[in-house]
């Protein structure tokens, strides 16, 4: 029987770009019965700040990051499908990651910036030998959104017998130079901060400033240009506004005069959500993972993207979002075409989602039933629908 929440060890793990980590733990939780007969295991893999807690396990619970997808009934009904995620290695939700210690006896002593650089690759691997040691030969689905995405891509690359399907939601074949730019100018951000100290900072002594400057920058990434201009316009904020952020001294003051004194509301928009992340996240797993996501690219050492995705046994679901500006449609197009020229089972489709790149993330929902309503139609490309056909998955703000 597979615990609903855990934490297994998964040996020395050696790493993509050289070197080893000791030892790798993995946190997990899961929904659901596993039955190898029915073969019904999903491995859903998490966004960048994202961790394994997917949904909430009763209703007393915390609602999860994608609640609205899996449950029983939901779209990823667990009555039928054993459900499982883990937290990235290199992140702060329970696996091993640059806030863990190098040694459990000497819990003080963390890797901070001594932390190996990881890939998406490595991540994936770290996964498959969790499988293994939970006993699950075979994944019905793997199915994850942006960095979830990228692992998505890898699982069907790296380990084709083990998976009949994957589903690729807002997320590029590799990072183009354009994504490495912006997560480049994050990490800078986290770095200019005085507590930064080259990682080692001491945890109740973190580079708040910059981890909530870093979430600035990539937010307006993340979300839709017609989003937020419907939200926010060019309303102000209320001059007596006293934000939480401007009260715990998260952002640089302006000068005291009157104009300097107007903000508009998107500004108090991205200052609440820096603080609301340097609440629950570690800036240096920050950067390790937004470092993977750079080192993305399924193609490497593997003779490039044909040559990586003629190995892909399963089928493949790429899910666009057209108001996606980090991982624009053109890049998804890039790998449906090659995963075509390889004769690779594959289906497109481009969503017409106002929410920018984490759409995926604001109407689960309604992208998790488009995914499981593709994976129980093999017929579906039979069926003859338009490569890059867009579709409208759920209907306004869920
Ligand atoms: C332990 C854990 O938490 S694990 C990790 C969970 N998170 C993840 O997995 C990451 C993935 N999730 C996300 O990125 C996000 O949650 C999303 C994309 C799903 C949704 O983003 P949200 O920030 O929740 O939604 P949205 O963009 O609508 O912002 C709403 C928040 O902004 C606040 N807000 C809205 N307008 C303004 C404004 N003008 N000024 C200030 N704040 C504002 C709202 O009050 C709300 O606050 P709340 O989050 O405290 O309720
Ligand atoms: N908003 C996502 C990252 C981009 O999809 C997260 O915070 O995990």
């Amino acid at each position: 029987m597979i615990p609903c929440r855990g934490r297994l060890e998964v040996g020395p793990l050696p790493l993509e770009q050289g070197g080893s980590l000791p030892r790798v733990e993995l946190a997990f939780e899961t929904w659901g019965r596993w039955d190898p007969q029915r073969k019904n295991a999903i491995l859903v893999c998490h966004a960048l700040t994202g961790d394994a807690h997917v949904a909430a396990h009763d209703p007393q619970d915390r609602p999860g990051w994608w609640e609205a997808a899996v449950g029983p009934g939901r779209p990823i009904d667990t009555r039928r499908w054993f459900v499982l995620c883990s937290n990235v290695l290199g992140s702060c939700y329970g696996s091993t990651g640059p806030s863990s210690p190098v040694d459990p006896k000497v819990p003080e002593a963390r890797w901070g910036g001594r932390f190996p650089t990881v890939t998406v690759r490595d991540m994936v691997h770290a996964q498959r030998r969790l499988l293994d040691a939970l006993g699950i030969d075979r994944l019905a689905l793997v199915v994850g959104g942006s960095l979830g995405g990228m692992q998505a891509l890898e699982w069907a690359v790296s380990y084709p017998d083990r998976v009949d399907a994957v589903a690729v939601l807002a997320a590029p074949p590799a990072s183009s130079p354009h994504a490495i730019a912006w997560n480049e100018a994050q990490r800078q951000a986290i770095f200019a901060d005085p507590a930064w100290q080259g990682g080692d900072y001491p945890p109740e002594r973190p580079p708040r400033r910059g981890l909530a400057l870093a979430r600035m920058i990539a937010m307006a990434t993340y979300r839709g240009r017609d989003e937020w201009a419907a939200r926010f316009g060019r309303d102000a904020v209320p001059p007596d506004d006293d934000p939480v952020a401007a009260r715990i001294g998260l952002y640089a003051t302006a000068p005291r005069n009157e104009a300097e004194r107007f903000r508009f509301q998107i500004e108090s928009y991205l200052h609440y959500q820096g603080e609301k992340l340097v609440r629950r996240f570690d800036a240096a797993s920050y950067v390790t993972l937004t470092r993977a996501m750079d080192l993305h690219d399924v193609g490497r050492d593997r003779g490039g993207l044909d040559q990586a995705v003629a190995r892909v046994r399963g089928r493949v679901y790429v899910l666009s979002i057209a108001s996606d500006l980090l991982y624009p449609v053109e890049e998804q197009r890039r790998l449906v075409r090659a995963l075509r020229r390889a004769g690779k089972d594959v289906t497109w489709h481009v969503w017409r989602a106002p929410w920018g790149h984490d759409s995926f993330l604001v109407d689960a929902a309604g992208v998790a039933q488009r995914v499981m309503d593709w994976l129980d139609e093999p017929g579906q490309d039979a069926a003859g629908l338009e490569e890059g056909a867009a579709v409208a998955v759920g209907e306004g703000r869920p």
